[in-house]
Parts: structure tokens; C-alpha cells; sequence
């Protein structure tokens, strides 16, 4: 039988730990049929970010276009969009084909802005683009604290300042805000914050000691994305994620000299999460 059908529009890591082969490899595991839309190549390895080829905009809203009006698209999501241009014209291809949260596509907008070394995957004038063009656009967008501070100058350090930061990226439009806290890092726990303008919902989960979180994010968004694809709410599509990951931390292994990627593999022997 045909699973459900899912589309990253994201950049390649050569490392094979983050972007769309993190997206592809926990698709799989979900059991979902994965798409791409590639926005841009990066020479990067588990050390850092060495070089950026970014695709031609016409050529990303190609991508989306092309399987959505022949595969069909069940859920879509974002992660490195790399520049202003190409935010723009995922945002024309995203209404053409009916992705958002004004069509009917589920639409997770994670708005990737470096990569764990520290090394920027989005330019300074792409971020006014994402608040304007997709953010009102998106059923859910999943910033990391970093992502936070860059997108509303607030600095999350605590439960009530993850409250305020969940409330301030409300007001851009999208119709779920999860605030990630991986990088709360004097925390002893990973509790992430799901909030939709009236009701916050905690997502509790221990905090493991590893530097191999490589690709966490991208493959949190996945998560929820195919669970979306398959007709999950948004608090149970987000509590799925958050299991999923937890999972994926616990099993992620080293590679290279640097940070090693997380693992859905556990989910391929295992009945459910
Ligand atoms: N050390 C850890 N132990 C357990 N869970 C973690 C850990 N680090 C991150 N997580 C979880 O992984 C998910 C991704 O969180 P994080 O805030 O690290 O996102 P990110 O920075 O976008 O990820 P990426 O590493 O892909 O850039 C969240 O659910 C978070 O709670
Ligand atoms: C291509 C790409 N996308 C996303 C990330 C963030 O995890 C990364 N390091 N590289």
C-alpha cells in the first residue's frame, strides 16, 4: 500500500548527519514516503560548514510543484532556506499547490539559522522573509533558543522567558509555536513548549549528556511531520516528535572528530514509540 506522502525543502549536509538526509533517514523510520526539495548544497562535515551552493529560486518552487501536483503532498516542512529569494518563492509555490495552514497541507516551518558549530546556513536579510512570509503561513514553527533570540531578541533562559518567547513568536502568525530547549543547557531536563495562543502544553524528557545531537532538530520536524501526514493532531503529532527524538538522542552515535548525528535506527526493530 502507498504510506503517506511528505516533503522536506531543506539543504543537503555531506555529513549525512543534518538536513535532508536527516529528514529522508526519519521519514523511513516513520514509515512515511519522502520528497525533496533541495534549497541548497553545503560542504560540511561533522566538524563544520565549509562552503554553500544555494539553488536558484525558481528551481526550489520547481521542486514542490512537480511532486505536488503529480505524488501529492500529506505534510510539508522547512529547514535551511539559505536566502530571501528562496523564502519567496517557496512561499508563491506553498500557496499554488494549497501547503499551509490556509491550504490544506500541514506546513512545519523550522527555522534552521546555523548549524550546531555555530556556522550560518540562513543570511541576515532571510529572517525578516521567514517572519513575514512563513511564519503566517506555518501550522507549526520549531525554533531552537538560538533561533529564538535571533527572531524576537529574547533570551530564554527559564520556563517563564520560553512562555514569553513562545507569545512573541505567536504574534507572527503561525498557528503553533514549539520552542525547543535543547540549548538550555544548564537545565536538567529537555522540557520543549508547545503553545497556540491560549494553551501552553509542556513536553517533559530527560536531557542526555552527548555531543552527538547532530541533525536533533531536523529530525524532531520530520517526526511530526509524517505523524501529521498520517491525520495526527497537532499536540499529538508534537508528543510523537518529542518520543521519537527522545529515542534518537539515547541511540545517536560518534562521527568524525566532531559532533556525531542522532539515530532514528532504534524505530526500525520497534513496533511503536
Ligand atoms: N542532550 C539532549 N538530550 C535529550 N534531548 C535533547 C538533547 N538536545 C536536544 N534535545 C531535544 O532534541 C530536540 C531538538 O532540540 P534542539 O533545541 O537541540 O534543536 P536544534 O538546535 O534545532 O537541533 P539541531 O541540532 O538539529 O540544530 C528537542 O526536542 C530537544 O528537547
Ligand atoms: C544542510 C543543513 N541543514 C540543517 C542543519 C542544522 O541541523 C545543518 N547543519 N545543515
Amino acid at each position: 500500500m502507498t504510506p503517506p506522502t511528505v516533503l522536506t525543502i531543506a539543504g543537503s549536509d555531506s555529513g549525512g548527519g543534518a538536513g535532508i538526509q536527516a529528514d529522508l533517514r526519519a521519514f523511513f523510520a516513520c514509515g512515511v514516503h519522502g520528497m525533496t526539495a533541495l534549497t541548497a548544497v553545503t560542504v560540511q562535515n561533522t566538524i563544520g560548514v565549509m562552503g554553500i551552493h544555494e539553488i536558484p529560486p525558481d528551481i526550489v518552487a520547481a521542486q514542490i510543484e512537480a511532486v505536488a501536483v503529480d505524488i501529492g503532498v500529506q505534510a510539508a516542512k522547512t529547514g535551511m532556506l539559505a536566502n530571501a529569494d528562496i523564502i519567496q518563492a517557496i512561499a508563491g509555490a506553498a500557496d499554488r499547490v494549497g501547503i499551509g495552514k490556509d491550504g490544506h497541507i500541514p506546513f512545519i516551518v523550522d527555522p534552521v539559522s546555523a548549524s550546531m558549530g555555530g556556522d550560518q546556513l540562513l543570511r541576515d536579510d532571510a529572517l525578516e522573509a521567514l517572519r513575514s512570509e512563513l511564519f503566517p503561513r506555518a501550522t507549526v514553527i520549531t525554533p531552537n533558543l538560538d533561533e529564538v533570540r535571533l527572531l524576537t531578541g529574547l533570551d530564554v533562559t527559564d520556563m517563564a522567558t520560553q512562555r514569553e518567547a513562545a507569545e512573541a513568536l505567536y504574534a507572527y502568525g503561525p498557528e503553533w509555536v514549539l520552542v525547543k530547549a535543547g540549548h538550555m543547557r544548564n537545565a536538567e531536563d529537555c522540557v520543549d513548549l508547545l503553545y497556540n495562543g491560549t494553551d501552553f502544553h509542556e513536553l517533559p524528557g530527560p536531557r542526555f549528556d552527548t555531543p552527538n545531537t547532530h541533525g536533533g532538530g531536523d529530525t524532531l520536524a520530520s517526526a511530526i511531520t509524517s505523524s501529521l501526514a498520517r491525520g495526527s493532531s497537532v499536540p499529538e503529532a508534537v508528543a510523537f516528535g518529542k518520543r521519537f527524538i527522545v529515542r534518537s538522542v539515547r541511540d545517536a552515535y560518534p562521527l568524525g572528530k566532531g559532533h556525531g548525528p542522532v539515530s532514528p535506527f532504534w524505530r526500525l526493530s520497534a513496533d511503536e514509540v
